[in-house]
C-alpha cells in the first residue's frame, strides 16, 4: 500500500514529501521500523511527537502529526492532521480494509453489563448457527478461538485487525464492547456498526472524564456517528436512555421493563434458581440471576430480532445461556456456605448485585462482602462503594483491589472514610485480599451464609506497582469453602 492512499484527498491538512510504499502502521516508537507509519499522537502521560527524531533513526520515513517538527530530513515524508487519534483510525479502516463494513457489527456502550452482553450476544448467536466475532474485556474470540484481550475496546489498529482477521474467518456477526474511553480516544471512529447499545450509566470513571456530564457526552458520542441504516437501541428505564439517541441518524429502537418500549420485560420470578421472564409476551426461565440480567437479556433478545432472527428459536436459546466468566459465579462448601464472585467494581453494579442477593437468600442466611476498589481509577467511588456494601451487607471486609501505583492503605482508608458509624462494628479492614477471603470464609462466614467477593471477577493477576501478580477470585475461594 502506499502512504498517501491511506486518506481521502481532502482529509490531510497539508503533505509534505513524496508518496512511498508502507508495509505497517504504529503508534509506538518503539515499534517503528523501516516502512512503518508513525502517527504521533498526543496521549494522558506524554506526547508522540517527542518520538520523531528517535523514530527517524530507526529507519522510518512517513509521519502523521498533529504539529509540524522542525529539521526535517529530505527522504521524510509527512502528513499533518487535525486529530491523529481520528487519523490513526481512519488509516487503520483503509489498511485493513474497511472490516466493520463487512459484517453485521454490534457494539455496547454502558457503565455496567457489556461484557455480560456481548458474551451471551455471542453464545447465543452461535447457537443460532451463525459464525460469530467477539471483542471484550475478558477475550476476544474469532468463531470460537481465543485471542488475549488486552483493553475492554482495542486501540483503533488492533481492533480493525481484529475485525479484519474475524472477517477472513468468515464471521457473520460481531460484538463488541465500546468503552468510553474508546469513544474519546476515536479507537472506533469509521466503524459500520449495525447495532449500537446503550445499556445504562451511573458513576464511573471520573479520573478520565472529570465530570459525569463529560462522561454521558462520550457515551452518546458513539451513537452521534451511528449511520442512518443502523439501529440506535436503548434502555429507556434509564434515566439517560433517550438523551443518548437524540441527535442520531440511526433508527431509535427501545428496550424496558418499567416504561413503554418496542421490546417490552417483565420479571415474573427473581430466584435463586434463575429468572422468569416474559420478553413481548412470550413466557420463559433464564438461568441468569438478577434483575440487572433481566435487562442484558431483554437487550439481546431485542437485538436479536433487530438482526433477523426468529422470535421462538431466540427465546428458546435465551433460556440456555449461561453467566460469562467471573458475572455473579456461586460456589457451594460442605457446610453450604455459598460464595459468589462477582465483577462488580462500580457502587451500581455492587448495589444491583446486593440487592440480589438479599432477594434470593433465605433470611437466616448472612451475608459478608469482600471488596476493594482499584488504584490509579476513579477515587470518588470509594466512599460510596463502602457505604453500599456496608449498607447492604451484615458484615464487610475492605481489602486491595488492584491498587497499581497507589498506596494500598490510602486507597482502604477513602474508603474507610463510607463506612456509616451505626456499622462501626460491623467491618475489618484486611489489606491482604488473600487474608480477607480465607478469613471472610472460614473465620467470619458460618454455615449457609453468603460472601460475595466483589471487583476482580474473572481477572487472574493482582497489579501491584505495575507488576502483575497471580491472583483469581475463584481460586482463593474454592480454596476456603
Ligand atoms: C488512559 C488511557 O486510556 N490510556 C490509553 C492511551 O494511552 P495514553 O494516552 O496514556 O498514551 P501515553 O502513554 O501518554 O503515550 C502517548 C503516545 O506516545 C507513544 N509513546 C509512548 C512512549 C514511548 O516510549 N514511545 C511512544 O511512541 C504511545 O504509544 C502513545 O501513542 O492509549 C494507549 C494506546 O492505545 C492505551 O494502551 C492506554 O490505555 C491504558 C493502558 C489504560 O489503562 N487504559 C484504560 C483506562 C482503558 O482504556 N480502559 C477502557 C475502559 C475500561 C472499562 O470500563 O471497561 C478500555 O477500553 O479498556
Ligand atoms: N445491566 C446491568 N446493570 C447494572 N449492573 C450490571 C449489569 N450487568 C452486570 N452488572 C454488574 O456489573 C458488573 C460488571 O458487568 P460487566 O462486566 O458485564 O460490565 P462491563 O460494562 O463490561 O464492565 P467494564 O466497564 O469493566 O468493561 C457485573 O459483575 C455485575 O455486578
Ligand atoms: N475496566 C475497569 C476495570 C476495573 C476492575 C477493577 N478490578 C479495578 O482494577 O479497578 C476499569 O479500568 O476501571
Ligand atoms: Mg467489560
Amino acid at each position: 500500500m502506499n502512504f498517501f492512499s491511506l486518506f481521502s484527498n481532502n482529509y490531510p491538512i497539508q503533505t509534505l514529501g513524496e508518496n512511498q510504499e508502507i508495509s505497517t502502521l504504529c503508534f509506538d516508537s518503539r515499534q517503528a521500523k523501516e516502512g512503518s507509519v508513525f502517527f504521533a499522537i498526543p496521549g494522558t502521560q506524554v506526547d508522540g511527537h517527542q518520538f520523531i527524531p528517535q523514530v527517524i533513526e530507526s529507519g522510518c520515513k512517513a509521519f502523521v502529526v498533529e504539529r509540524m517538527p522542525d529539521n526535517i530530513p529530505a527522504n521524510i515524508s509527512i502528513i499533518q492532521v487535525k486529530d491523529a487519534n481520528e487519523a490513526l483510525a481512519e488509516a487503520a479502516k483503509s489498511f485493513y480494509g474497511n472490516p466493520s463494513q463487512k459484517v453485521n457489527l454490534v457494539g455496547i456502550t454502558g457503565t455496567n453489563g457489556k461484557t455480560t452482553t456481548v458474551t451471551l450476544l455471542y453464545d447465543l448467536f452461535t447457537q443460532l448457527g451463525n459464525r460469530c466475532g467477539l471483542i471484550s474485556t475478558v477475550q476476544n474470540k474469532i468463531n470460537g478461538q481465543i485471542i488475549p484481550s488486552t483493553h475492554t475496546t482495542p486501540d483503533a489498529l488492533q481492533l480493525n485487525k481484529l475485525l479484519a482477521e474475524m472477517v477472513q474467518a468468515g464471521c457473520t456477526h460481531i460484538f463488541m464492547e465500546v468503552s468510553s474511553h474508546a469513544v474519546v480516544q476515536k479507537r472506533i471512529h469509521g466503524l459500520t456498526f449495525k447495532v449500537g447499545i446503550f445499556s445504562n450509566i451511573t458513576r464511573d470513571h471520573l479520573d478520565f472524564h472529570q465530570t459525569f456530564d463529560e462522561y454521558i457526552k462520550a457515551k452518546k458520542g458513539f451513537f452521534d456517528a451511528l449511520g442512518k441504516d443502523s439501529f440506535a437501541l436503548t434502555n429507556v428505564d434509564d434515566k439517560r436512555g433517550e438523551v443518548m439517541l437524540q441527535n442520531t441518524k440511526a433508527q431509535k429502537k427501545t428496550f424496558g421493563i418499567l416504561n413503554i418500549a418496542d421490546f417490552k420485560g417483565k420479571v415474573l420470578a427473581n430466584e435463586i434458581t434463575g429468572l422468569q421472564l416474559d420478553f413481548d409476551k412470550k413466557t420463559f426461565h433464564a438461568q441468569l440471576i438478577g434483575n440487572f440480567n433481566a435487562y442484558n437479556l431483554l437487550c439481546i433478545y431485542a437485538t436479536a430480532i433487530l438482526l433477523g432472527e426468529k422470535q421462538e428459536e431466540v427465546i428458546l436459546q435465551l433460556s440456555t445461556l449461561r453467566t460469562a466468566p467471573g458475572r455473579f459465579e456461586q460456589f457451594v462448601g460442605r457446610d453450604g456456605k455459598m460464595a459468589i464472585v462477582d465483577y462488580a467494581h462500580t457502587p451500581d453494579a455492587l448495589e444491583n448485585v446486593l440487592k440480589t442477593i438479599q432477594a434470593i437468600r433465605n433470611k437466616t442466611q448472612k451475608i459478608i462482602t469482600v471488596v476493594g476498589c482499584g488504584g490509579n481509577r476513579d477515587s470518588g467511588k470509594r466512599p460510596i462503594m463502602a457505604e453500599i456494601s456496608a449498607q447492604l451487607s451484615d458484615y464487610v471486609v475492605l481489602t486491595s483491589d488492584n491498587p497499581r501505583l497507589e498506596n494500598p492503605e490510602v486507597i482502604l482508608s477513602q474508603m474507610e472514610a463510607g463506612i456509616p458509624k451505626e456499622k462501626k462494628l460491623a467491618y475489618k479492614i484486611i489489606s491482604d485480599r488473600h487474608l480477607a477471603i480465607e478469613k471472610a470464609i472460614s473465620e467470619i462466614a458460618q454455615a449457609n451464609d453468603i460472601v460475595l467477593v466483589a471487583g476482580k471477577g474473572h481477572e487472574t493477576y493482582q497489579d501491584i506497582q505495575g507488576v502483575k501478580h497471580h491472583f483469581d477470585d475463584k481460586e482463593e475461594v474454592n480454596k476456603w469453602l
